[in-house]
């Protein structure tokens, strides 16, 4: 199945929210279909297992077991609205999805990228995005830029020290290596205008196929 499945990633505060709320407005204004979601969540299952892993008490939490949730929450998240959506002919563009896994708890974690893509592979199948855009960004600037906010809630993952954002980094850093047909990097540190300029001159291209 031809399908147009977009992901957006990158560390804490690089500015994907904002990115995917202007595309779904530019698109919907041209009359294309597109719907915006995120992950952990977008339906009320996730959304319910978000809250488990997120919460700042949660900090007992086991490695594996947090993998496993995230797996758990994308399973329920695409059979319930993303394959449908695509299935329909929309554009889904999604707020993080397995590179996101990767990059936290394969290598921020430790538990390895090919181990977190084993138990990927048993949740999405092959429902791979047709491209997967990388948000790039200092964490500590991108954790500035949400305090300075102050409108998000802090997270559970918000806590970690900066050393693990700076893993999460690294870590797409080594999938930008590993998948360099699908994933594409932008520099999150321009100004959104620019950010979008960028982002839209990867995504245009494939709306035209
Ligand atoms: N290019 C930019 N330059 C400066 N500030 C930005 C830029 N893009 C977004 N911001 C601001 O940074 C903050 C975080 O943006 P946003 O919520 O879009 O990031 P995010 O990547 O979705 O974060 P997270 O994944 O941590 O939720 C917001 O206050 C937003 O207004
Ligand atoms: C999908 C996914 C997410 N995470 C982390 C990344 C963030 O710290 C939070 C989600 O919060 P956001 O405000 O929606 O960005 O969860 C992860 O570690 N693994 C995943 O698979």
């Amino acid at each position: 199945m031809n399908y147009l499945f977009f992901s957006f990633e990158g560390p804490e505060g690089a500015g994907k929210t904002t990115i995917v709320r202007m595309l779904t407005d530019y698109l919907t204004k041209q009359h294309v279909d597109a719907i915006a979601t995120r992950e952990p969540g977008g339906i009320d299952i996730a959304e319910q297992i978000r809250s488990v892993i997120l919460h700042p008490n949660n900090d007992r939490m086991d490695a594996r077991t947090e993998a496993l949730l995230y797996a758990a929450a994308r399973r329920q998240h695409l059979v319930e609205k993303v394959i449908p959506a695509l299935e329909k002919g929309k554009i889904v563009l999604c707020d993080r999805f397995i590179d996101s896994s990767l990059a936290y708890q394969g290598v921020a974690r430790g538990l390895g990228i090919d181990e977190i893509l084993a138990i990927n592979a048993f949740a999405i199948e092959n429902w791979m995005p047709t491209l997967t855009i990388y948000f790039d960004i200092d964490p500590a600037l991108g954790l500035a830029r949400i305090r300075e906010n102050g409108l998000r809630e802090v997270n559970r993952l918000d806590l970690e020290e900066l050393a693990f954002h700076e893993r999460v980094r690294d870590g797409y850093m080594m999938l930008l290596d590993r998948f360099p047909n699908r994933i594409k990097k932008v520099d999150a540190t321009q100004s959104v205008t620019k950010v979008f300029e960028d982002v839209w001159a990867l995504i245009e291209p494939l709306l035209r196929k």
